[in-house]
């Protein structure tokens, strides 16, 4: 059994009198310990898709429906006091700036005491210390982190403070939205290899947002493409980034320098996202795709299931009207 599945997931946000449709029927399974990476570009509903994941989006502006069933239990129909329960001990996140949500005014280990505190309110100051010391070897902090107030660490430091701040219960189920995106590269390096590391150790599974194709397909086993919303292709990184079917996905990694090392030209794909407030017809992709026949204007595609858990989008691949793409 697939420990989140997400089914027909949709959320709209509302604003003044638009609905923004941010996420639209998207459908994902995440296996025990996968480590998927979620890529798209800026706006396409990658960060709207985690925050339905955590139930974090506020019900006056954002609506979600279907189903996202993490371990037997459908997220979108328990109680706000249920999902606390859920939140932090069974699925954790680490965002980009984490870190803001600490206090300024308090050290980094007493606030993580806090934190740890609030599902195991028993625990002994020696304890808690103990706890907060391990997490920090865990991430590569040094001891003395637990001395230090915010302002005092690095970034890097800073996002291994939020990373372990995130493990603190260990968790099941890690998402992390483009945490390490603004570290350097060795320095998210470094990180990434750590959270590797951790995942065999700790029996993690990785849900991992970010616009770079190169960070998934160096830290994980599969990737979901969205774009304006939709999930365009899914599957093993070794088949998607390999071989990528949708002409969204093979238009994506063209705009990244050679994964393998080779030198290609780098083409971006011209034109932009689409206006998520007005219905379209037709494919998602259809007005930037290259490809694109009649029937990606009227008709949506829909999905095709290649062997290796391998789903395609597009009426192009596989579909009932045209031609296989490659
Ligand atoms: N609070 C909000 N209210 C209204 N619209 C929103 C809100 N948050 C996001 N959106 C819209 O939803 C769409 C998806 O945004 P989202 O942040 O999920 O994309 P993303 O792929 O994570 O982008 P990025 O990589 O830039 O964070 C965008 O059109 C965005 O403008």
């Amino acid at each position: 059994m697939a420990l989140l599945e997400a089914k027909n997931v949709n959320v709209v946000y509302k604003v003044k009198e638009k609905e923004i449709k941010a996420v639209r029927n998207v459908s994902l399974d995440v296996e025990v310990q996968d480590s998927i990476g979620i890529v798209g570009e800026s706006g396409s509903g990658k960060s709207t898709l985690a925050m339905a994941i955590l139930q974090l989006l506020p019900n006056k502006i954002a609506k979600t429906t279907g189903e996202i069933v993490f371990d037997g239990v459908d997220l979108l129909k328990i109680s706000e006091n249920e999902l606390r329960e859920i939140r932090w001990k069974d699925i954790a996140v680490v965002f980009q700036k984490s870190m803001n949500s600490l206090s300024p005014v308090h050290k980094i280990g007493y606030q993580m005491g806090d934190i740890y505190r609030v599902h195991e309110p028993n625990a002994t100051d020696k304890e808690v210390k103990e706890r907060v010391l391990e997490l920090f070897r865990l991430v590569n902090l040094a001891d003395r982190v637990y001395d230090l107030y915010p302002h005092e660490l690095s970034g890097g430091m800073m996002q291994r403070v939020s990373i372990a701040l995130s493990l603190i219960y260990y968790p099941r189920l890690l998402i992390m939205d483009e945490a390490t995106t603004a570290l350097d590269v060795v320095t998210q390096g470094q990180i990434l290899e750590e959270i590797m590391r951790l995942e065999e150790k700790l029996h993690l599974t990785r849900m991992m947002i970010t616009h770079d194709v190169s960070v998934v397909s160096s830290t994980c086993k599969k990737v979901a493409v969205m774009y304006a919303g939709c999930l365009l292709e899914s599957g093993y990184v070794s088949d998607v980034l390999t071989n990528p079917k949708h002409p969204y996905t093979q238009g994506l990694l063209s705009s990244f320098p050679s994964l393998t090392g080779e030198r290609n030209e780098l083409r971006g794909i011209p034109g932009s996202l689409p206006d998520l407030s007005v219905a379209h017809k037709g494919c998602v992709f259809a007005d930037r795709c290259k490809k694109a026949t009649d029937i990606c204007f009227v008709k949506e595609p829909r999905t095709v299931k290649f062997p290796n858990s391998w789903n395609v989008s597009c009426h192009l691949i596989g579909g009932e009207d045209c031609d296989q793409l490659d």
